[in-house]
């Protein structure tokens, strides 16, 4: 039996990183960046009003109030080019013309006068105008050259938002993990509308990791379900090795039952196991294998959750380290009741992560932590994970918390 940090290390030291291909960026949400993008243009690309009103120039000093102006001219945001007295219309978003360099809203002028068609031709100010009012500097939010994003990160909608503002079309991210999920059990039925048959069950890890994986940015080449035949079980995972998929994920078939066959089978074919047992609960029978060929191997428990602590605690960093990605780290939340556990396993408990209105976080586990309970995952949003050699944790224990899925927590501090 591994520790579950010796385990999780030998994963990541096993999950090679995957090559770049260059997308539209239009196509690359949930894409990982190969590279850091560098900005080539400055953001906002020019000086320009942050206000509807008027722009006009403070010849260095501050304007008072009651101060009288002509008004020529107009500028929407579009265009730049036309021409306008020293004190002009100007919308939000337009271009400041040259050698103006303040804004005054509509709301703070009177206006004195206007031409026939309307429009403002002269104002008082209401209130002082100071240099740089209400206008927004060329590359004070981006300057030329600056990282805006790093290499490793996720592309989701704000980072969508960068990529547009810079005119960013195309991106260098890492190809799609390729897996395969293999739910091996002669009791499980796929389909939905079959009618369950005595000590028949349907299949929920299977549709559960595709899920999970089309979330953790995989690509799913084979969702396949083994009536417990290891030879059924050796052709499907040689087809799928044939295809060049870089994980495999398994459920079931892993403990010591007499139909538990995929240690033998994974050893007929010459894969190299790495760890067959953690020292944690739930989830203990997981095993890791490099197939011929350099695949990674997952046999997940069968059991729902034991299934889903592998997937996220174990599948995960081995995604994330092949997509470039930083490892994911805990939050520290104190326990909100005392817990008591049996020294020697780490425990991946299902949690409830609550903040109060005064931003102090606690963490509650869940009554039934059972592996086959999966009510409880729904009304959980972490997983509080509990040390091997802890015994008794009082109420306010710090412990590790990690989001139900990847991704959902934003973690605090850097210690
Ligand atoms: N004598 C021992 N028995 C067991 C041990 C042990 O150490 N000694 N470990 C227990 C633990 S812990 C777990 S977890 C399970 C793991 O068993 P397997 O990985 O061999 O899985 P199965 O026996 O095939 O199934 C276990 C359980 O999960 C259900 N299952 C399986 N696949 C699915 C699926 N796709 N969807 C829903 N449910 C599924 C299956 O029906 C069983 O109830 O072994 C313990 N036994
Ligand atoms: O993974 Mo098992 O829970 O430890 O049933
Ligand atoms: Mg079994």
């Amino acid at each position: 039996m591994i520790a579950v940090d010796e385990a999780i290390a030998r994963i990541v030291a096993r999950s090679r990183t995957l090559a770049v291909e260059t997308v539209p960026a239009g196509q690359a949400l949930g894409r990982v960046l190969a590279a850091d993008v560098l900005a080539d243009v400055a953001l906002p690309p020019f000086d320009n009003a942050a206000m509807d009103g008027f722009a006009l120039a403070c010849g260095g000093g501050v304007l008072a109030a009651g101060r009288e102006f002509e008004v020529v001219g107009v500028r929407a945001a579009g265009d730049a080019r036309i021409a306008c007295g020293d004190v002009c219309r100007i919308m939000t978003g337009a271009a400041l013309p040259a050698g103006l360099d303040a804004v005054v809203p509509v709301e703070q002028v009177e206006v004195l006068a206007r031409d026939p068609d309307g429009a403002p031709v002269r104002i008082r100010l209401n209130e002082a105008v100071s240099p740089g009012q209400h206008v927004r500097r060329a590359g004070e939010d981006v300057t030329p050259g600056a990282r805006v994003l790093s290499a490793g990160t996720r592309i989701g909608a704000v980072e969508r938002l960068a990529l547009a503002a810079l005119g960013v079309g195309v991106v260098g991210v890492r190809r799609r993990p390729r897996v395969m999920v293999i739910s091996t059990g002669r009791e499980l039925v796929d389909d939905p509308a079959q009618p369950l048959a005595p000590g028949r069950i349907r299949n929920a890890n299977g549709p559960y990791l595709a899920a999970a994986l089309a979330q953790s940015g995989a690509e799913l080449v084979g969702q396949v379900t083994i009536l417990d035949d290891p030879g059924h079980y050796l052709a499907t995972l040689q087809a799928g090795m044939a295809t060049g998929c870089d994980v495999v994920i398994s459920t079931g078939a892993v403990s010591m039952g007499e139909f538990d066959f995929v240690p033998d089978a994974l050893a007929r074919i010459g894969a190299e196991p790495v760890f067959h047992k953690v020292a944690m609960r739930p989830g203990k029978p997981l095993l890791f294998a490099v197939l011929p060929g350099g695949a990674l191997y997952f046999g997940l428990p069968g059991n729902p959750v034991s299934a889903a602590v592998g997937l996220r605690f174990f599948v995960e960093p081995a995604l994330r380290a092949m997509l470039g990605r930083p490892r994911e780290r805990p939050l520290r939340v104190p326990l909100a009741n005392a817990v008591r556990k049996k020294p020697g396993f780490r425990l991946f408990q299902k949690a409830a992560l609550r903040i109060d209105r005064d931003g102090r976080a606690g963490v509650t586990l869940l009554p039934g932590q059972e592996s086959f309970r999966i009510r409880p995952l729904l009304d959980a949003n972490a997983w509080a994970v509990l040390p091997e050699d802890a015994d008794l944790l009082p109420a306010g224990t710090p412990v590790e918390v990690f989001g139900l899925q990847p991704d959902t927590l934003i973690p605090y501090g850097d210690d």
